[in-house]
C-alpha cells in the first residue's frame, strides 16, 4: 500500500469534458479523499496580456510548465504547494492558495503531458478526445452560459487557437493510458447529451481489468451495446471498449459489478442509490442527464486510481 498521493492526469482541449469527467471520479473515490487542481492556473499571462502578445493559452510559452511540473512532483511526495489561481471570470490572477494533497490528486488541463517531466508525475494518464464538432458545441454552450462570451467571440477564438490545438494539444493523446471519446450515435436524432456513446482506447501501459470475461469480443455480437475489440491508435496496438448510450441497466450493472469485484473499496462506490451524481451531465437547458457510458468511464478510471495505491 502506498502512502503517497496517487496522481491522475486528465488532459484535453478546452471544453473536451475534463471537469465533467473529474466530478464523477471524485464521487467514486470519496470527495474528501480527492484534491482537484486545474492547470489553467499556470497561465503565464492574463487575458489582456495574451491579446496584446497575440499568443493563445494553448501555447506552451503561455504557461509556466516548469512550475507546474515542480508542483506536481511536490504533490506526488505529499508536500503542500502554493498554487497560483487564474480567474476565468475576470481573466486575471487571484492571490495564490495553499494546497495540501489528499490521498488522490486530479490534475486537469490543457498541457499536462507536454513535457517529459510533467508526464513522469502521473500514475494514470487520461486524454479526452471528443469529435471536434461536439467539442465546439460544448465550448460554445459553456463559454456563453458560464464565462460571459458571445457565440461569435467563442467561434473566433476557436479559429485562432486551431494551429496551437494541432501543434500542442492533440499530440498529447499518444502519452495517455486511456483515451476517452464521447460521440453521438448515428441513430440519436434529439441531439441529447445524455445518450452519447463512449469509445475507450485502453493502452497496454497499465493493467486493465480482463473485460473479456464479461464483454463479448465476438464479431457476431458487434451489434451489442457494449463491445470489446482490438485496434491501432497512433500506430500502436490497443484494446477498444465501446459502450452505447442506449445500453440497458442490466448490461451496465454486469460490467460495473465485474470491475468493482476486483477492488473492495469500490463495492460501495458502485451503488448508484448512494451516489446519485455518478454519470450525470447538465443538458442544454440546464437539466440533469444520466449517462451510463460516462458513469462506466468514471468507474474504470477510479479503478485504476485504487489499483495504483496497491502497486507502489
Ligand atoms: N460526457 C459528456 N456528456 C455530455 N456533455 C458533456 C460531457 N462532457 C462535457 N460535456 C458538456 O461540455 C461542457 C464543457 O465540459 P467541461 O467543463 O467538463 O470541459 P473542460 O474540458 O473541463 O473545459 P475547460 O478546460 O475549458 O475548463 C459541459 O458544460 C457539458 O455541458
Ligand atoms: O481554454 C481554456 C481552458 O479552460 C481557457 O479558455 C483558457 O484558460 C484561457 O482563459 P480565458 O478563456 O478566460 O481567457
Amino acid at each position: 500500500m502506498t502512502d503517497r498521493p496517487i496522481i491522475l492526469g486528465i488532459v484535453g482541449d478546452s471544453a473536451a469534458g475534463k471537469t465533467t469527467l473529474t466530478k464523477g471520479i471524485a464521487q467514486f473515490l470519496g470527495p474528501e479523499n480527492v484534491t482537484v487542481i486545474c492547470t489553467d492556473d499556470y497561465h503565464r499571462y492574463d487575458r489582456k496580456q495574451r491579446a496584446e502578445l497575440g499568443i493563445t493559452a494553448l501555447h506552451p510559452d503561455c504557461n509556466y510548465l516548469d512550475i507546474m511540473q515542480q508542483h506536481l512532483s511536490q504533490l506526488r511526495t505529499g508536500q503542500p504547494i502554493l498554487k497560483p489561481i487564474y480567474n476565468h471570470k475576470t481573466g486575471t490572477f487571484d492571490p495564490p492558495e495553499y494546497i495540501k494533497p489528499n490521498k488522490f490528486v486530479v490534475a486537469e488541463g490543457l498541457l499536462g503531458y507536454s513535457t517529459r517531466g510533467t508526464r513522469g508525475a502521473y500514475d494514470v494518464k487520461v486524454y479526452l478526445a471528443p469529435p471536434e464538432d461536439l467539442r465546439i458545441q460544448w465550448k460554445i454552450k459553456r463559454d456563453t452560459q458560464k464565462r460571459g462570451y458571445s457565440e461569435e467571440q467563442v467561434r473566433a477564438e476557436i479559429v485562432k487557437r486551431e494551429p496551437d490545438s494541432e501543434a500542442y494539444i492533440r499530440p498529447q493523446r499518444q502519452w495517455a493510458d486511456l483515451v476517452v471519446s464521447f460521440y453521438p450515435s448515428t441513430e440519436v436524432i434529439d441531439g441529447s447529451n445524455g445518450h452519447l456513446n463512449v469509445r475507450l482506447v485502453l493502452r497496454p501501459n497499465i493493467p486493465h481489468p480482463d473485460l473479456t470475461q464479461v464483454v463479448s469480443t465476438d464479431a457476431v455480437h458487434s451489434d451489442s451495446a457494449i463491445r470489446l475489440g482490438l485496434d491501432r491508435d497512433m500506430g500502436k496496438p490497443v484494446d477498444v471498449l465501446e459502450i452505447d448510450g442506449h445500453a440497458t441497466s442490466d448490461q451496465v450493472t454486469k460490467l460495473e459489478r465485474f470491475i468493482c469485484s476486483d477492488i473492495p473499496n469500490l463495492i460501495d462506490a458502485c451503488n448508484r442509490d448512494i451516489h446519485s451524481e455518478l454519470g450525470t451531465v447538465t443538458g442544454t437547458t440546464g437539466e440533469t442527464l444520466r449517462s451510463y457510458p460516462l458513469a462506466l468511464t468514471q468507474l474504470l478510471i477510479a479503478y485504476h486510481m485504487l489499483k495504483a495505491t496497491n502497486v507502489h
